[in-house]
């Protein structure tokens, strides 16, 4: 029976607060397990009611989590987290119960493991995937030490349709590490999971025959430890002879158990035991729900993955409306693509697991045979669109732009180099917010640029988003159009569409004493910055670039001519980026043009909203007008050859702990406090 949260009000918290540490944990009873659970999940919840994160996937592992820390020796016992996202029992379980109010806001915890945050989080995460594999690698190296250990990798099957679990599973299974996967398997990714391997999943869930032997064997021999303990070892022996070997995860040298009820803590306890004594690889099958306990988020898993502010009691969620506001970046692309798709029968969408996240979602419902859902597989994403465009479809492939990182060879090696016609849109381009350093896409125009042939643009604004769509359609070869998470500028965006001529930057504003070079969504704040600047007498010439690359040269053969100071401002990183391309123009033509390039540094940039953080990176409205500023009252000097150039004063850069990655806040990494006790 569903809980509500009135009912789970009831609940007083008997041990949540006696629990601050695995230890604490340990010396509960098992028969108390659940009722620790309980009160978990009601904590999670009314944590999340105000303070937003992933709900539905952390609701759907409260019982995993717990038997995981009763019955593994952690921290010294290594656990694993893919993606991470469900990692909030587990982090409130190790101690961070009472700083879980700081989750994902500045200078707070992480929404996702962090070796810089706590010893219990074994390895960084964000991105899928990477479980297996960096567990493998923390197996195989405890091994060598001679330390021996338990370490755990927990995936889900949404993560398991990456590639790079696969190359974990392929890796761990010829070793004989010891090493535990397990596979969260709740039927759902963000949206409803997808691909074959979910079918498969569903198959040896529900094949009776497989698993009515397989069980049976399993109950029988509790009863008999040391003769189950023989039957295991003699490993395949078992599965070649009694049970047909009939089973992926077993076909690669992994033995198999489940599935397993993954909300029976005392039973998940009992199994995770005996798995402690059996070497090897081994996978343990879960079945679960997402956001488990919750009727809301039960009910509405995509929705519940990330809820945002919501009621407790009545599960309505608030704030979500957008009344009015400018509509989101990702809804125009989406309803642009269904425009532009009834005209041309070429193009089709492609989505890595992101249908709803990115709004390709509103093309899906209309035209489903024109959209492909290819699982988390951004590599597969990028390299299925080329195979697409070589037999003359134009596939718009919308990827997040740090998970777009996934897929770099991808876009050079079957993109590129081939110059096929794909339109690649890198939506949650620039600094996300409080997904943090993991999620912020502000690497793309820097590993872009570089790239032979490709067209990079990135729009102002919604309407410039919709040209760009409309001008890729037509255009030849790759094209990337990069925009960022959130709302757009203007409610006026449904006009029609027009064909921008590429490489061509345009001019917002005339002035004289500086040039104000922006691109991407970055022009609105530097408008607003110049108008405040031209009230104080210093006149600014602001230009849209629109294009990263090719760069208007026209433009700036004309910024070179006129202005000794340019700022350039971009929401992406400054080594490599649009600032440096403009600098290597000025100086290819020998235009002593003073650069200050606005950007993130040369660092990470931790979680925190949006606004804090482009203030903190100094390339938020009032930061633009304070290098207007400086650039406008400064005097030119040159200790060479009449030109100086150098980067936005690092003094803006992010340079409180909090902003900077992990290590630098004083917590060392486990690797780092091991070699230092080692050189000691
Ligand atoms: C490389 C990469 N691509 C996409 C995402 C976005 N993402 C975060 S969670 C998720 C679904 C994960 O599904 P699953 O592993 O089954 O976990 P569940 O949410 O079901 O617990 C996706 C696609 C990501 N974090 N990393
Ligand atoms: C955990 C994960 O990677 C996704 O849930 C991501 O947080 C989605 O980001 P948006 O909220 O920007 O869609
Ligand atoms: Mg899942």
């Amino acid at each position: 029976m569903l809980l509500s949260f009135t009912a789970m009000q009831e609940t007083q918290y008997k041990y949540l607060d006696k629990v601050d540490s695995p230890d604490d944990l340990k010396r509960l009873r098992a028969g108390e397990l659940t009722q620790y659970c309980a009160e978990l999940r009601r904590f999670i919840i009314a944590q999340l009611s105000s303070n937003p994160g992933h709900l539905g996937s952390s609701l759907g592992v409260v019982e995993l989590t717990v038997a995981l820390h009763y019955v593994l020796n952690t921290p010294d016992d290594k656990l694993v987290w893919d993606v991470g996202h469900q990692a909030y029992a587990h982090k409130i379980i190790t101690g961070r119960r009472d700083r879980f109010c700081t989750n994902r806001k500045l200078g707070g915890l992480s929404g996702f493991p962090k070796m810089g945050e706590s010893l219990y989080d074994a390895f960084g995460a964000g991105h899928s995937s990477t479980s297996i594999s960096a567990a493998l690698g923390i197996a195989i190296a405890s091994a060598r030490r001679g330390e021996k250990r338990e370490v755990v990798a927990v995936i889900g099957d949404g993560a398991l349709t990456g590639g790079l679990a696969f190359e974990g599973l392929n890796n761990a299974g010829a070793s004989n590490a010891n090493l535990l996967v397990v596979l969260n398997d709740n039927r759902m990714s963000i949206d409803p999971n997808v691909g074959a391997l979910k079918e498969y999943l569903l198959n040896i869930t529900t094949s009776k025959r497989y698993n009515q032997a397989k069980h049976h064997t399993w109950t029988r021999l509790e009863r008999f430890p040391k003769l189950r303990r023989t039957i295991q070892k003699m490993g395949n022996a078992l599965k070649g002879g009694f049970l047909q070997q009939s089973n992926l995860f077993e076909s690669l040298n992994f033995r198999y158990f489940g599935p397993v009820d993954g909300h029976n803590v005392e039973q998940l306890t009992r199994v995770l035991k005996d798995l402690k004594e059996i070497p090897g690889p081994k996978l343990l099958h879960v079945l679960t729900v997402k956001g488990k306990g919750y009727q809301p988020a039960e009910e509405h898993q995509r929705t519940w993955h990330a809820p945002g502010l919501f009621n407790p009691e009545t599960g309505e969620r608030l704030g979500h409306t957008r009344n009015g506001a400018p509509p989101r970046y990702q809804d125009v692309f989406g309803e642009t693509l269904l425009e532009l798709a009834r005209r041309d029968e070429r193009i089709v969408g492609i989505t890595p697991a992101m249908p709803t996240g990115c709004s390709l979602s509103i093309m899906m419902e209309q035209m489903p045979e024109r959209c492909f859902d290819v699982g988390i597989a951004e590599g597969h994403a990028v390299t299925f669109s080329a195979g697409l465009a070589a037999q003359g479809l134009v596939p718009y492939c919308n990827i997040y732009s740090s998970f777009m990182q996934r897929a770099y060879d991808n876009v050079i090696h079957d993109v590129a180099l081939q110059g096929l016609h794909v339109v690649m849109c890198l939506d949650r381009a620039g600094l996300v917010g409080e997904d943090g350093a993991t999620h912020h896409g502000v690497f793309d125009l820097a590993a872009m640029l570089p790239v032979p042939g490709l067209t990079i643009a990135s729009p102002m604004d919604e309407v410039e988003l919709r040209n760009l769509m409309f001008t890729a359609a037509s255009g030849e070869g790759p094209f990337v159009i990069r925009y960022p998470r959130g709302n757009g500028v203007t409610r006026d965006w449904r006009r029609p569409m027009e064909t921008l001529p590429l490489g061509r930057g345009r001019i917002l504003r005339e002035g004289k004493d500086l040039a104000l070079l922006t691109i991407g969504p970055a022009g609105n704040d530097a408008a607003w910055a110049a108008e405040q600047a031209a009230g104080e007498g210093i006149s600014v010439l602001h230009a849209d670039l629109r294009f990263a690359k090719p760069l208007d040269e026209g433009l700036l053969h004309r910024i070179g001519r006129e202005f000794r100071r340019v700022i350039t401002v971009e929401d992406g990183v400054v080594n490599g980026g649009v600032g440096a391309a403009v600098l290597a123009f000025m100086n290819r033509h020998g235009y002593p043009c003073r650069i200050t390039m606005l950007g993130v540094e040369d660092r990470f940039v931790a979680h925190g909203t949006v606004a804090q953080l482009k203030e903190m990176c100094g390339y938020d409205a009032p930061g633009i007008l304070r290098a207007i500023r400086e650039a406008g009252a400064e005097r030119l000097t040159s200790p060479i050859d009449g030109r100086v150039t150098e980067q936005a004063d690092t003094a803006d850069g992010p340079d409180t702990d909090c902003a900077v990655y992990p290590f630098r806040n004083g917590i060392k990494s486990p690797g780092q406090e091991r070699n230092e006790t080692k050189q000691d």
